[in-house]
């Protein structure tokens, strides 16, 4: 039995898998509380994704119905970006900023031209830096509390802090260090010199965690963290990764051909390459992924965090809120919103705010809101499918995951948004269920066995209930409310 765990922006979730009966055992998810505030703040503290993990993990056990001890192995996914900075004796020295915080805009800009711009972030890094990743985080917390920043002894990501928590190793692996800004992405090595750029005190030889391949254990689970958590002696720890490189394997997208996209808190599309992919676009991110190759990205900052937004201002349980947009007809009878409520980084926008335009006095209701907050999170992901220019060539299918994919309209409204065929894998948790499948062959591999696309042929089942297909009239009435969107766009933040 393997365990996967994946540390998302809102929750903590678990999966148990079978490997060799080819099932999932048990599920569970415990939430975080996000810390909001003034100027794009988005902060955690690791201490409450310790206490989900606990919470979690006990309870999808006991749904699986087994002894803790029989599990062999445990991966985990984390979320990406997030600056886990921790003293000598491995306690962070501020909450983490998280890959939403927009709080640092300023730092990122001065970065980008500190490093010679987007030609020499591409040249250094192999992508341009985007507000979000780790880099203008720690540059933040040098200038604006230079205590915290003086106590940093160790720099971690959100599932490199789960991982050291479980195992007492402070490792990291190529895909989730993508996401840093002080990594290079296409030799898959830290780059010293510009996390000496960006914070000349620390000792890149001291603070960097030791890099292992995404093969590579992580270490075993502490024997008082096992005990605690009814584990047995020995469990192994894989590499984990990002959730998005973790989200990839979960849906068998770890080969050229298809496309993997998220409607979690963020949006993300993502497609895996042999090589890495260099674009010439800034919004495309050249990460690696968390098994081998690269992983593509294009992220949006308001998906399920700009839906739920609304719902909430309408007191919505997710069912009326879906009732309310599938009773709208298609384009919310003119009401267009743009949802960057934090700002956003595809398109890059930091500092943007959300805005809604075309209300008159007969389309002002709950229904058109509704839709207009789920087509305008679509629509920012129908934009960075554009950006993603051949890399979605001959795009006929797509892997549908995130806790948004849970819902049959926005399933639909995908299909019809980018015209192309939509199906969920079983597990929308995907991040948990690739991270169970890493951490099995991890284990496996040591004794020789395990090829992580059998695993993945095992367990990766795709829903056919869920299958959406985009139906043509509702795909030219969206190509009109795109063309809206992208006016707007252009109109209120000069983006053509
Ligand atoms: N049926 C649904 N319709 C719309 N949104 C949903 C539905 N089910 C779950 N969600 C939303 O999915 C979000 C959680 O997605 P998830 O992928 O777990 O996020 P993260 O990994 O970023 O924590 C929540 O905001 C929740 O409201
Ligand atoms: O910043 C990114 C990707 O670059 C986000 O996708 C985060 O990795 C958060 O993911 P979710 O919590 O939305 O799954």
């Amino acid at each position: 039995m393997y365990l996967g765990v994946d540390c998302g922006t809102q929750s903590t979730k678990v999966v148990v898998v079978d490997v060799d009966g080819e099932r999932i055992l048990g599920e569970a998810s415990r939430p975080h509380r996000l810390d909001e505030g003034e100027g794009g703040r988005r902060e955690q503290a690791p201490a409450e994704w310790i206490e989900a993990l606990r919470g979690a993990l006990g309870e999808a056990v006991a749904r699986a119905g087994i002894d803790g001890r029989a599990i062999r192995a445990i991966g985990v996914s984390g979320q990406q970006h997030g600056l886990v900075a921790l003293d000598g004796a491995g306690e962070p020295v501020y909450p983490a900023k998280l890959w939403c915080d927009t709080e640092t805009s300023a730092w990122n800009a001065e970065l980008i031209e500190r490093l010679g711009g987007a030609a020499g972030c591409l040249d250094k890094l192999g992508l341009v830096l985007q507000t979000g990743y780790t880099a203008s985080k720690l540059a933040w917390l040098r200038e604006r509390h230079p205590k915290a920043y003086g106590r940093i002894a160790t720099l971690l990501l959100p599932h490199d802090y789960l991982n050291f928590w479980l195992t007492g190793e402070k490792v990291s692996e190529a895909g989730d260090a993508s996401g840093t800004g002080y990594f290079d992405t296409r030799t898959r090595r830290w780059r010293e010199d510009v996390l000496a750029e960006i914070a000349p005190e620390l000792d890149p030889a001291l603070v960097l965690p030791r890099l292992i391949d995404a093969r590579e254990p992580a270490g075993t689970v502490r024997l008082e963290v096992a005990r605690e958590l009814g584990l047995g002696e020995g469990v192994l720890v894989s590499s984990g990764g990002g959730d998005n490189m973790l989200g990839a394997i979960g849906t068998g997208n770890i080969r050229p051909g298809l496309v993997t996209l998220s409607l979690g808190t963020s949006g993300t599309l993502c497609a895996y390459s042999p090589e890495p992919v260099v674009a010439d676009n800034a919004m495309v991110a050249n990460f690696c992924a968390s098994h081998d190759g690269w992983l593509p990205l294009v992220c949006t900052m308001n998906v399920t965090s700009a839906t739920t937004r609304i719902r909430e201002l309408f007191g919505l349980d997710l069912a009326t809120f879906g009732e309310r947009v599938a009773s709208a007809p298609i384009g919310a009878e003119g009401a267009t919103l743009l949802p960057f409520f934090n700002g956003e980084r595809v398109p890059m926008l930091p500092e943007a705010s959300a805005s809604l335009d075309g209300l008159t006095s007969l389309n002002t209701t709950q229904a058109n809101l509704c839709r207009a907050v789920m087509e305008g999170a679509t629509l920012g992901l129908r934009y960075g499918l554009d950006q993603f220019g051949r890399l979605a060539e001959g795009l006929h299918e797509i892997r549908l995951i995130g806790g948004g994919s849970r819902s049959p309209v926005w399933r639909q409204m995908v299909a019809d948004i980018t015209d192309s065929r939509v199906i969920c894998p079983e597990v929308t948790d995907a991040a948990a269920l690739g991270a169970a499948l890493q951490a099995a062959w991890c284990h496996r591999s040591r004794s020789g066995g395990g090829e992580l696309a059998e695993l993945c042929e095992r367990l990766v089942h795709l829903d056919e209930a869920s299958r959406a297909e985009p139906d043509p009239a509702s795909v030219a009435a969206y190509r009109e409310v795109y063309a809206r969107f992208r006016r707007r766009l252009a109109e209120r933040h000069g983006i053509h």
